[in-house]
């Protein structure tokens, strides 16, 4: 039985961890691998997981939309290692644990290339869930609030099956359908090694995040409001301006993810602000907080635009003891700090 309650039948023990774990005499570090550590969110949780002593990181990424930057502080420490490395292929590494992060999450990017966005998240957490079978390594996935598509409940539990279109429309470039039925597909893979090969799985399923460290022209609305207010471009709204997200510090996401690995629930399990705003409140807010100068100007849409977004987070709290702390006023200041020091504009006095 998962502790999230639901019924999740293995037909295998989990894989024996590494002879290393039960060592008598040498206590070993815990050896984790973060993929698509180098970028947003990997970053930070590398961060948080190099705080404790007891922990070995090895990073792999391709560098498609992460940088070595990120990971600037870490590179030549003794507990830290950074493989250049596309998850599409198979990799052998000896760990313990892994956080499976590496795909592009900005719909600008990971509609760029719509086939290796499937590849990644097919193939690549293919090659993640064998490497885990193989060393009897706990792997977490890091899914998204897209299994929910276009949702017609609100707010989202986890229980929901979601409203996801998944016609690549020829005519219309780049749809949404490859990350989101890619994340579909990569839960799957993750329950079914779970049943059919007894691997120890967490999937956290990720709401809007936004922090320092975000790639300026990520494309991502928040990163997007805060470089156009800091450089006196308009703030460009794409119609309505009435949809909605809810958007999570990243220091609470990473504390959510550290949680959901390290406790015994299988998930899915949203992590996410449920402070819901319009893109149109966000706009203001961006305006107020940076600069009340600034022009908004309304622009057009992209096809499936989601028209509301706000996760359920009762089971996160009930079982991880999880909720977020940092309020979006907060966290736009320490992100316009952060984007300020990068784009070298200092603050008026
Ligand atoms: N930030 C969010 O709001 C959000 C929301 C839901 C889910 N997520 C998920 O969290 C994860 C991290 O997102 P992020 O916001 O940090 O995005 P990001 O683009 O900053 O980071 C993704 C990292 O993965 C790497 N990568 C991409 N394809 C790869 C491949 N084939 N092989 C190796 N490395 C590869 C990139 O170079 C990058 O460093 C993603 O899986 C994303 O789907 C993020
Ligand atoms: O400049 C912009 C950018 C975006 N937007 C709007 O802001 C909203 C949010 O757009 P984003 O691109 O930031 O992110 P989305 O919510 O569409 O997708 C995100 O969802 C969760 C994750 O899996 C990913 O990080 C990403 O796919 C959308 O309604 C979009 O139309 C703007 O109004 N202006």
């Amino acid at each position: 039985m998962a502790s999230n309650g639901e019924l999740h039948t293995r037909t295998k023990p989990p894989p024996t961890p590494s002879p290393l774990r039960f060592s008598k005499f040498f206590q070993s570090n815990m050896r984790i691998l973060v993929t698509g550590g180098a970028g947003f969110i990997g970053s930070h949780l590398v961060d948080k997981l190099m705080e404790n002593k007891k922990n070995e990181v090895i990073v792999v990424d391709n560098y498609f939309t992460g940088s070595k930057d990120n990971l600037s502080r870490w590179i030549g420490h003794p507990r830290f290692e950074l493989i250049r490395h596309d998850v599409t292929e198979p990799l052998l590494v000896e760990v313990d644990q892994i956080y499976h992060l590496a795909c592009p999450a900005s719909p600008i990017f990971y509609k760029y290339n719509p086939v290796k966005t499937i590849k990644t998240n097919v193939i690549g957490t293919l090659n993640m869930l064998g490497l885990a079978k193989r060393v009897g390594a706990r792997i977490l996935f890091t899914s998204t609030s897209e299994v929910y598509g276009d949702p017609l409940v609100h707010p989202q539990p986890e229980s929901y099956w979601g409203n996801v279109n998944p016609i690549e429309d020829f005519f219309i470039a780049g749809v949404r359908s490859c990350y989101d039925e890619g994340k579909r597909v990569a839960e799957t893979l993750m329950f079914d090694y779970h049943r059919q090969h007894g691997i120890e799985i967490r999937v956290a399923r990720i709401f809007n995040t936004y922090g320092p460290r975000m790639n300026i022209d990520d494309g991502r609305v928040v990163s997007n409001f805060i470089a156009q207010a800091l450089r006196g471009e308009p703030l460009t709204i794409q119609k309505p301006g009435s949809q909605t997200r809810s958007f999570c510090y990243v220091s609470d996401l990473v504390d959510g993810l550290v949680r959901l690995m390290e406790g015994d629930n299988t998930g899915p399990i949203n992590l996410g602000n449920p402070g819901e705003f319009t893109v149109l409140e966000l706009a203001d807010t961006v305006k107020e907080l940076i600069n009340p100068q600034v022009v908004i100007k309304t622009v057009e849409n992209t096809p499936d635009d989601p028209r509301q977004r706000k996760p359920d987070i009762t089971k996160a709290k009930e079982l991880l003891g999880w909720e977020p702390k940092v309020k979006l006023r907060d966290g736009l200041s320490l992100m316009e700090e952060d984007f300020r020091a990068r784009l070298c504009i200092s603050k008026k006095k």
